[in-house]
């Protein structure tokens, strides 16, 4: 049985877990695996699963993927927060790894740590195997894979593109289809989890497209990630992505209400961010930054300008089927404000400073 086999036309969203797809991967495994990535010595017992059976149909040359690992080159464009530490996790695990940004000087850090450089996205694309992209949004990613040297001119035939950015169905459609134009494959695999889990290799991938290209980086999307979700055709990744953020771009402001109005009337806000973490509504992320929003600090994890930006394109989402958003629009209106309020580049948290008065 194919891997294609198992995807059900019928069924729009289709989740399969980590453990199922990395199957595909893992069930062939020689000890070589471990040597190859000695990550995966204590990770791919959790990664097997009795339950799937299929082969691997790469259209990457079986060079790249002997063995069920990922021997080929790998690119990475883009070295902010996220890109940074993904990078540098594919590099420490043993893998041929050459990046590009459009700062050069994000390059040397990885560079010192044995990555490659080259100077545009086609020059990446055409020397790598498969090409990851970790960007800023929408206009960057097309930007980085559309533009002049962008890494369209370096893909082919054999190569894959694969789009880690959060952006919107129909960005991720427009890239995919210049992609594989030149004979390509793409995956879109927008992730869940921040700057910490990029540095431990705890991120969650929400990936959609080529279901071949899937399983040819699943290695990588395991060093890279805990989990990772196949989600059937491109848009569904991005659709996933959006609808997250969405939520959580709205506890983050209701958070921020709810401590501002507990220290008005006059309650310890430390007290109130035990008392959340103990109930119903607890959650790591309140638990995390709670404390540093207490103290007016937002050391940036995930940017502010960039949750606005994913509470703008799920806003685009729901109007696309007419879904009412009511609050993450009131949401959106609240990080629109603390973005003009120069808050930009600081934690998403700070959008409880757009609540104080006389801000
Ligand atoms: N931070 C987080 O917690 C998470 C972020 N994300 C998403 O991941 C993506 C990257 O996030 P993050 O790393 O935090 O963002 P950063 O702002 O730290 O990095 C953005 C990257 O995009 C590049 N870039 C921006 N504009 C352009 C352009 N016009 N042309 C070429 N390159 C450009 C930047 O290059 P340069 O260095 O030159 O500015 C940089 O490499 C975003 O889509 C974000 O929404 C997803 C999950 C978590
Ligand atoms: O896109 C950013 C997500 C941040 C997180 O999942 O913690």
């Amino acid at each position: 049985m194919t891997a294609s086999s198992i995807i059900k036309p019928s069924t729009k969203l289709q989740l399969f877990s980590s453990s199922s797809m990395a199957m595909a991967c893992i069930s062939t495994f020689s000890s070589s695996l471990s040597f190859a990535f000695p990550r995966f010595r204590h990770r791919r017992s959790s990664l097997l699963n009795p339950i799937a059976h299929f082969s691997v149909s790469s259209q990457l040359s079986d060079a790249t993927t002997e063995g069920g690992s990922f021997s080929g080159r790998v690119g990475f464009l883009g070295l902010g927060i996220m890109g940074t530490p993904m990078a540098l996790n594919l590099i420490k695990a043993g893998c041929d790894v050459t990046v590009w940004n459009r700062t050069k000087s994000k390059c040397d850090h990885l560079v010192n740590q044995g990555a490659k450089y080259q100077a545009s996205p086609a020059d990446v694309a055409s020397s790598c195997d498969v090409t990851f992209a970790m960007l800023a949004d929408p206009q960057s990613a097309v930007d980085v894979a559309c533009g002049v040297n962008g890494a369209v001119k370096g893909m082919g035939p054999g190569k894959g593109y694969v789009d880690v950015s959060t952006v919107d169905g129909a960005t991720s459609k427009l890239i995919s289809e210049n992609i594989k134009e030149t004979g390509a494959s793409f995956l879109e695999a927008p992730v869940s989890g921040s700057k910490k889990p990029a540095e431990d290799g705890q991120l969650i991938f929400l990936t959609a497209g080529d279901a071949s290209l899937f399983e040819t980086v699943a290695p990588l999307l395991d060093i890279m990630g805990k989990s990772k979700f196949y989600l059937g055709e491109v848009g569904n990744g991005a659709a996933m992505k959006l609808v997250v953020n969405m939520i959580m771009g709205s506890m983050m402001a209701s958070f921020s209400e709810g401590l501002l109005l507990g220290e008005k009337v006059g309650l310890d806000p430390k007290v109130l961010v035990e008392v959340v973490s103990q109930g119903a509504i607890s959650a790591p992320m309140f638990s995390m930054k709670g404390p540093s929003m207490v103290q007016a600090k937002y050391p940036t994890a995930f940017p502010l300008k960039h949750q606005q930006k994913d509470l703008r394109l799920a806003l685009g989402l729901a109007e696309s089927v007419s879904q009412p958003i009511p609050i993450a629009a009131a949401a959106n209106e609240l990080y629109k404000a603390a973005k003009s309020h120069g808050l930009s580049d600081q934690d998403f948290s700070a959008v409880i400073e757009a609540l104080k008065v006389n801000l």
